[in-house]
């Protein structure tokens, strides 16, 4: 090494020894010391045997750093940031407080209206049924939602107002008379006693029994209907969890269900309120997703299926996609739900022993997908690099038996070349091809989805792959994870390169191990030299020649209603020198339109989908003159610059 570098290492390793470093730092310098190391391989100032050495001494004092729970020496801290991060958010454990209190109630303009009323011994300006609509819309900002048509039914079930209610002044509050009079018809108990707890009570006391049934109240020897909690929620959060948990076998059922059973009417009511409805929809869709998600790896390659497994663009969004909370509820500890999930996602494996089970849970549940398939011949062209990626990926992985020693593969490929040319279409072919276990990640994915957890998610990433040997990560847009390292750069980011090189080839990784890394990028010269020397097998993929693009082609016009001659076909192959695949794709797109540009506006809504005329050659030269080449030929000559310096191939 030279001085400089043996300089700055005796600095580093004094502040290590010295025992005033924070964990942090000491990470940080182990960190520099695995990257000098690093760089005098590759340099050549070092030979094999003290570099293994080396590595493999500071590699493991690293990650003794990282992954010790000691806060005083080491940085486990997931869990804490996690807290941190989570107590920003708030969900449904949040303490929920309503707005709508007894006092705020008797503030409502239609309420004093109808003081007023009662107490100049008029009629009632608001009929029975309207009641809850009136209430519900004044009360902005409260939670509450009423359906209107549902009426009185749903504020008071049990009541049934025969004619019209008595407004009379006894008991001081001719405001809540109405109710003193209802109470009066109210089905009697078994004893013949009306079954309110508050029949004898004061006009307010009965007011906040139907208004604020069960919050802070103390507890009542005979608690209302509990058709009251679907349109009046207390402010007791507990208890509005219970209604939520209390039907379907995973104790997260519908609203519906619970109802039902709580419903002292018997008959059974079918009434949900909007809210409830929705979340007994999402609850279903969302119990759909997780059965496809919790289908094992191996099944869907069984079945002939793909196991493409994407983070990030893929996945389906919304309040209830698959976000799983870091903390678990009490509620579930109780009943046991998600245990079941989290015994699959134990680390059963010891090499997992020293990852958090909820990192390995993110990783194999969000990362493990499933998709439609590709075959090779889905890509068109690109037949070296086909035959390649075969002999690299495919045949290693059917017969490793056979590829052992100098014939073993390389642990990383880069498939390089202009944008839209199939790269990510290649990725997804080897996931359904390859028959190994499929990690499909975006570099934005891992470097945004929990600050300063990066390099923990790339660890266990690589960790949870060899669990699953043998596999493929295959790593989109890979440039923006490992492009150049610079000066000014985050120390998150720097963190997650150097775990990431270590990864690829450190002491972490042991020759029989059957992980490779396939990354795609288009702009392969911002790629870090050490990750470039990785990722040994660099394959071009070039934008398609003619062959190709006659087959993207027919291959697209096959599936569709076309009339397309060989000499046309031909004509439409040579106007289109310089076009990549994804643009030839768009071009038979927008051919595709012609023949609906050419039915008369009047048409339209009539026409049957047999009397649209087939594509014709005319519909492509219309298209040609709207759709251009992405790719300019400046670019493609850096392209080409870069594949005669680093590319593999002739
Ligand atoms: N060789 C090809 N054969 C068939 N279709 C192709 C080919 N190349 C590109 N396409 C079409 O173009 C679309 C985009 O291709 P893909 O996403 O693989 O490009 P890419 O090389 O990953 O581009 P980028 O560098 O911008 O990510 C594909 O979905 C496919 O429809
Ligand atoms: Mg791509």
């Amino acid at each position: 090494m030279s001085g400089a570098h043996l300089g700055e290492w005796q600095r580093r390793s004094f502040d290590i020894s010295s025992g005033t470093c924070t964990p942090e730092q000491t990470a940080d310098a182990y960190r520099a010391h695995i990257l000098a190391i690093q760089y005098a391989w590759a340099s050549a100032q070092l030979s094999q045997a003290g570099i293994g050495s080396l590595l493999r001494t500071y590699s493991e004092r690293y990650a003794a750093v990282l992954d010790s729970d000691e806060p005083r020496t080491g940085l486990n801290n997931y869990a804490e940031s996690v807290l941190n991060l989570a107590c920003s958010q708030r969900n449904h454990s949040d303490k929920w407080e309503s707005s709508l209190t007894t006092a705020s109630v008797l503030e409502l303009p239609c309420v004093r209206k109808m003081i007023q009323a009662g107490t100049g011994g008029g009629k009632s300006l608001v009929a029975p049924a309207d009641v809850n609509i009136v209430v519900g819309q004044e009360s902005r900002g409260s939670s509450l939602s009423v359906v209107p048509s549902t009426g009185l039914e749903a504020v008071e079930p049990p009541f049934k107002p025969s004619g019209p209610p008595s407004w009379s002044k006894a008991e001081g509050n001719s405001t809540f008379s109405i109710l003193h009079s209802a109470t009066a018809e109210r089905p009697r108990g078994p004893e013949g006693v009306p079954s309110h707890p508050h029949s004898s009570a004061g006009p307010l006391a009965r007011a906040q029994s139907l208004f604020c049934q069960h919050s802070s109240a103390p507890p009542q020897p005979n608690p209302a209907p509990a058709g009251h909690q679907s349109v009046f929620f207390n402010s007791n959060p507990s208890k509005r969890k219970t209604f939520y948990n209390s039907g379907g076998e995973n104790g997260r059922g519908g609203a519906s269900e619970g109802q039902a059973r709580q419903d002292p009417r018997g008959g059974g009511t079918n009434f949900k309120m909007a809210k409830e409805q929705f979340i007994v929809d999402q609850q279903k869709k969302h119990s759909h997703q997780s059965q496809r998600a919790q289908q094992p790896p191996g099944m869907a390659a069984a079945i002939g299926g793909a196991t493409k497994k994407s983070l990030g663009a893929n996945r389906p969004r919304g309040t209830f996609s698959k976000f799983v909370s870091p903390m678990p509820r009490p509620e579930d500890k109780e009943s046991g739900v998600g245990s079941s999930n989290a015994q699959e996602t134990q680390p059963v494996d010891e090499r997992l022993k020293n990852f958090e089970p909820k990192i390995i849970e993110l990783i194999i549940s969000e990362i493990m997908d499933h998709g439609p398939p590709v075959a090779w011949d889905d890509i068109a062209g690109l037949e070296f690099a086909k035959a390649t990626i075969k002999e690299i990926v495919v045949w290693p992985m059917l017969r490793p038996d056979i590829f052992t020693g100098l014939r073993g593969p390389p642990k990383g490929i880069l498939l390089f070349g202009p944008p839209g040319t199939g790269k990510t279409l290649i990725g997804k072919c080897i996931a359904c091809q390859s028959g190994a276990t499929f990690f499909s990640i975006s570099a934005s994915s891992l470097t945004s989805k929990w600050v300063g957890e990066g390099e923990k998610m790339v660890r266990a990433l690589f960790a949870i792959a060899r669990c699953h040997q043998p596999a493929v990560i295959f790593i989109d847009e890979i440039d923006s994870l490992l492009s150049q390292r610079t000066d000014g750069e985050h120390d998150s980011s720097r963190r997650i390169k150097t775990e990431f090189l270590v990864q690829l080839d450190g002491a972490a990784t042991s020759a029989d191990d059957r992980v490779l890394v396939v990354g795609a990028t288009n702009r392969p010269q911002e790629i870090d030299e050490a990750a470039r020397r990785r990722l040994a097998k660099r394959l071009y993929i070039p934008l398609p020649e003619a062959a190709a693009r006659r087959q993207i082609v027919s291959h697209l016009m096959a599936r569709e209603k076309s009339q397309l001659g060989e000499d046309e076909l031909e004509t439409v192959v040579t106007g289109t020198e310089g076009f990549s695949g994804a643009d030839m794709t768009g071009l038979c797109r927008e051919a595709a339109l012609g023949p609906i540009r050419s039915i008369q506006l009047c048409d339209i809504a009539s026409i049957t989908p047999d009397q649209v005329r087939p594509i014709l050659h005319c519909d492509f030269q219309e298209a040609l003159r709207t759709v251009r080449p992405s790719v300019s030929a400046k670019d493609l000559e850096l392209y080409e610059e870069w594949n005669k310096t680093f590319g593999c191939g002739r």
